[in-house]
């Protein structure tokens, strides 16, 4: 087991507004978390911290072993897979299916006479199958679905092979169908021995897959609770994280669903 993050009293403060408070926090390569709180709670600021995309203003963040502001995040961000709607909007519309996922090989988007290894084809094939993206393989990615979309999205980030993969809200906006597909395919890869440690934020804690194994909840930036997913994701804890009485119920196959008391 590798601990691919390692979060010590880390804080972030922007304009006098204190927006991550204290956050101490490891993630180890076996774990799945999920990271839930209300709107405002500092869920994409912990995002930014954690894809070093930003620094802490106090505190140590290590990244993958390495010490944010004491490593070129330029070496350290190809190590990490990320699939948030920041990262879509860099996929050029007119680019295949096919091509979107294949450039992430040389993180780039757009594909303009890169050279590519007969391997890096092979594992955009076999990305395309675990992501059900074969049929679409020649369809420009601006006319996707957002369920589309949102799974080359997630094909692009495990191209690389990273070492740590975060999800941003991969649910939102779905409609049913596509969300209870990808939340599938989430599962399976998060199941599957080749999947790297993952972090996901979402708002639902229906969109949570089966086997992630711990929750992270943040609330006016602090940690609320955080630890093994079964006992954080409870009507208790959620209730007093979103200030308001929630019913969790948890289905045998390790899904959640809150709705509030009547
Ligand atoms: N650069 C900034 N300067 C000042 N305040 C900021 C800055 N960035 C974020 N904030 C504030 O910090 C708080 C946390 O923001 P953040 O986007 O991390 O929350 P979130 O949990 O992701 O919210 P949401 O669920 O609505 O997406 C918010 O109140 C936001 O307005």
């Amino acid at each position: 087991m590798v601990r691919v993050l390692e979060l010590s009293d880390v804080s972030v403060v922007r304009d006098g507004n204190v927006i991550l408070d204290h956050i101490d926090w490891t993630v180890e390569s076996e774990d799945r978390w999920v990271v839930l709180g209300p709107n405002g709670a500092g869920k994409t600021t912990l995002l930014n911290i954690v894809s070093a995309s930003m620094h802490p203003s106090s505190g140590v963040a290590r990244v993958l072993g390495e010490q944010l502001g004491r490593v070129d995040v330029f070496e350290l961000r190809p190590r990490i897979g990320f699939a948030s709607t920041a990262t879509s909007r860099r996929i050029p519309p007119d680019e295949t299916v096919f091509d979107a996922v294949l450039t992430a090989a040389y993180a780039v988007t757009g594909r303009w006479n890169e050279e590519y290894e007969e391997v890096d084809t092979r594992r955009a094939e076999r990305v395309m199958r675990e992501w059900r993206l074969e049929g679409l393989r020649d369809r420009r990615y601006g006319t996707l679905s957002d369920g589309e979309q949102k799974r080359v999205q997630i094909g692009r980030s495990v191209m690389t092979d990273p070492e740590l993969l975060l999800l941003d809200e991969p649910a939102a906006s779905l409609d049913l169908g596509a969300r209870e597909e990808l939340v599938q395919l989430l599962g399976a890869y998060a199941s599957s021995g080749e999947a790297p440690g993952m972090v996901m934020v979402t708002h639902h804690v229906e969109e949570i897959p089966a086997g992630f194994t711990h929750a992270l909840l943040l609330a006016g930036g602090r940690v609320h609770a955080a630890g093994p997913i079964s006992e954080i994701i409870t009507g208790e804890r959620l209730s007093e994280a979103f200030g308001l009485s929630l019913v969790v119920s948890t289905s045998e196959d390790g899904r959640f669903a809150a709705r509030a008391q009547s």
